[in-house]
């Protein structure tokens, strides 16, 4: 057993030395600095995702969560094609079902499988059984029980760097940031789970702040805010420790409310802050802005200026840049193509997530999305179908063409965020007069 005290390991180290080639494969010993080195007994609990069977136990388990676990796998997988080597730091595996598939999957050289809680022991041997414990001389696999953040902290000291690192979390994954930053190769991937809705809602904005550094208030699209907060508080972070990092998607799903985000993370400072900012949302007239910290004294909305400046809300610090990269997620779907996890029977719910992601990345398209059913009530008309709306957006340049100006459609597409609510350039008052109009043909 490793005798080491949580002071020397505490992951508020404010130094980040400079990160050498991956190092070894961790040492033979750790399997024994587990804090549990007994198999548990597990009630048998069998689940199959993507044809891989394994044992859920009484661990915490989502069958919901397959989608996000497909997306890490794809990400593994898509590291590995353009890197020597591909290390995954999987910090709270649960009953292990992820590092099992970045084993199998994404054919991982190395998982390292941490949970917390002891009991899920028996449950993680056994699932990662299935997979030989050694290739040649070198280990494939280990699974250790320590808080994420002493695991992370203890590779990052003895200079252990992962090229992949998952944190999936109960509730705000920033705690677990620096450890994590602090483990990761330099242009490694991190990707970062909150579960915490009810920051992202605006409800308790003094939760926000001490959790991501942002005062968030309630806004009508609570959940791109949620995803935002998110990348602004690894953002703010990483900056902290002489590092950038970029989101290369952002995914929210409503089983739980789950918000996570796959960031690259490289050497440099936060230099341009022009995606980190903050949104103003106003209650009177329907329309958000984004302002840059040099605009911080210039925030109003027109409409409410004058009358009730009450109305308008602002949250921030937020990152208020691309959810996605589009290249990025392209690279993904095809991947899924080709391991045929696309299509009728087997992937159509991927599928469509994926192109509606690609599809939210135009350049266009400014942050947050628009409830249909707010533009319904605002217009004081029955909300017409999502499809009709949106081509009526996209062909707004008939009148104009009309009146021979040349004007280009609104950009406009569903939002993977909520189901009946569009992403467009197009103004709310814009948006309430196509919808009237739509109620009188
Ligand atoms: C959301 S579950 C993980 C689910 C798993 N990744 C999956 O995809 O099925 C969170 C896990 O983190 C573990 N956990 C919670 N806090 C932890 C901490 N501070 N350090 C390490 N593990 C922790 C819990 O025991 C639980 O198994």
């Amino acid at each position: 057993m490793l005798s080491l005290s949580f002071k020397t390991l505490s992951p508020f180290l404010s130094f980040s030395p400079p990160k050498p080639q991956p190092k070894p494969l961790f040492p033979s010993n750790y399997h024994q600095i587990s804090l549990c080195s007994n198999a548990t007994s597990h009630s048998s609990t069998l689940q199959t995702e993507r044809g891989l069977q394994f044992e859920v136990g009484n661990s915490f388990f989502r069958p919901e969560s397959f989608t996000g676990r497909d997306l890490a796998v794809l990400a593994a997988a898509l590291y590995k094609r353009s890197k020597p080597e591909l290390r995954v730091l999987d910090a709270m595996c649960g009953c292990g079902v992820r590092s099992l598939r970045y084993l199998a999957e994404a054919d991982a050289d190395f998982v390292l499988a941490n949970d917390g809680n002891d009991e899920n022991r028996g449950l993680i041997l056994s699932n990662l059984s299935q997979i030989p414990r050694f290739s040649g001389d070198n280990k494939r696999w280990v699974v250790t029980h320590f808080d994420a953040n002493r695991i992370m902290t203890e590779c990052y000291l003895q200079r252990d760097f992962f090229d992949f690192i998952d944190v999936d979390s109960f509730g705000s994954d920033s705690s677990f940031l620096r450890s994590a930053f602090n483990a990761l190769k330099l242009d490694g991937l991190v990707y970062v789970t909150s579960t915490d809705g009810y920051s992202a809602g605006g409800h308790r904005p003094h939760n926000s702040l001490a959790s991501y550094g942002a005062y968030v208030r309630p806004m009508p699209y609570a959940n791109e805010i949620g995803l935002r907060m998110l990348i602004g508080g690894a953002v703010r972070e990483a900056a902290v420790m002489g590092y950038c990092v970029t989101p290369l998607f952002s995914y929210y799903s409503y089983h739980g409310p789950v918000f996570r985000v796959l960031l690259r993370m490289d050497r440099g400072k936060l230099t341009d802050i022009r995606h980190y900012g903050f949104i103003s949302y106003c209650h009177k007239c329907g329309n958000s802005l984004a302002y840059s910290w040099d605009e911080l004294g210039n925030i109003s909305c027109p409409c409410s200026e004058a009358k009730s400046p009450r109305s308008l809300v602002v949250s921030g610090p937020l990152w208020t840049g691309p959810l996605h990269q589009a290249s990025y997620l392209t690279d993904i779907l095809n991947l899924a193509e080709e391991w045929g996890w696309i299509g009728e029977g087997v992937g159509l719910d991927l599928e469509k997530l994926l192109k509606q992601m690609i599809e939210e990345s135009n350049p266009d398209l400014p942050f947050g999305y628009t409830k249909l059913d707010e533009v319904a009530s605002r217009a004081k008309v029955n909300s017409p179908p999502l499809r009709t709306i949106m081509s009526a957006l996209q062909k707004r340049d008939r009148k104009a063409m009309v009146l021979e100006i040349f004007m280009e459609g609104y950009a406009a597409c569903r939002s993977h965020i909520a189901c009946n609510a569009i992403k467009t350039n197009c103004p709310m008052t814009t948006c309430i007069s196509i919808m009237q109009e739509l109620q009188d043909q």
